[in-house]
């Protein structure tokens, strides 16, 4: 009877787990910004911006969204640290690709690192690709418009992967800003992609 009632609680609780590699050049802020998406779902204060170091392994954060479990890889961003991105491709179901608003002389780098990661072939060519414009609170909003039309016209344009749903979205660790839109977005695509 315990293993009957245990058996239906089970299924009626068991979440979908999703993985999402986390990437972008070195401190553009996706580490700041896994700790405001873990805080924003489980009601917890994020980690204070001063305790938040370069990342060298692997940060893994938990976000539960109603029947989903996003399971978020955040890697370490720096040059030579990029190599070890690959070993997550093969197992992502969504990219979270960061872009720092407020450093505009790094962007062809970015749009470098980005191309890699989509041309690489064990990045599956259908699955959502959510470009997070970070620091929105450091810069003018003109300048964070001007980098999403920059990402939309220079890379989305081009990227000629039909079938990946992509969405830009600006962001703010420090204050929370975009952090839900991105997020109800992109576990609304995953949702999809089981259906
Ligand atoms: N103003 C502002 N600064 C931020 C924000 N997010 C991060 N920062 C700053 O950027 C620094 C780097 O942030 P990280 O989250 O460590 O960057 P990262 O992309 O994880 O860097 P790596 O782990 O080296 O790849 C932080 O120490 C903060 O000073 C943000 O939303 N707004
Ligand atoms: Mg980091």
């Amino acid at each position: 009877m315990f293993g009957l009632l245990y058996g239906f609680y089970e299924h009626f609780t068991k979440k979908t787990e999703h993985h999402v590699i986390t990437l972008g050049l070195d401190s553009v802020g996706k580490t700041a910004l896994m700790e405001r998406i873990k805080a924003t779902y489980s009601m917890v204060q994020p980690l204070p911006m001063e305790k938040i170091m370069p990342t060298v392994g692997l940060n893994i954060a938990r976000v539960v969204i109603g029947s989903s479990k996003l399971i978020l890889w955040d890697l370490g961003g720096q040059a030579g640290l990029r190599p070890i991105w690959e070993k997550y491709y093969d197992e992502a179901q969504a990219i979270i690709f960061v872009i720092d608003a407020s450093n505009d002389s790094r962007f062809e780098e970015a749009k470098s690192a980005l191309e890699m990661v989509l041309r690489h072939p064990e990045i599956k060519r259908n699955i959502p690709l959510l470009i997070l414009v970070s620091k929105a609170d450091a810069v003018p909003s003109n300048v964070v418009a001007a980098v999403e039309s920059r990402i939309n016209d220079r890379i989305i344009l081009m990227m000629h992967d039909e079938g990946r749903p992509t969405q830009v979205y600006a962001t703010s660790a420090v204050n929370g800003q975009g952090v839900t839109a991105a997020i109800d977005w992109l576990k609304e695509k995953l949702s999809q992609m089981n259906t």
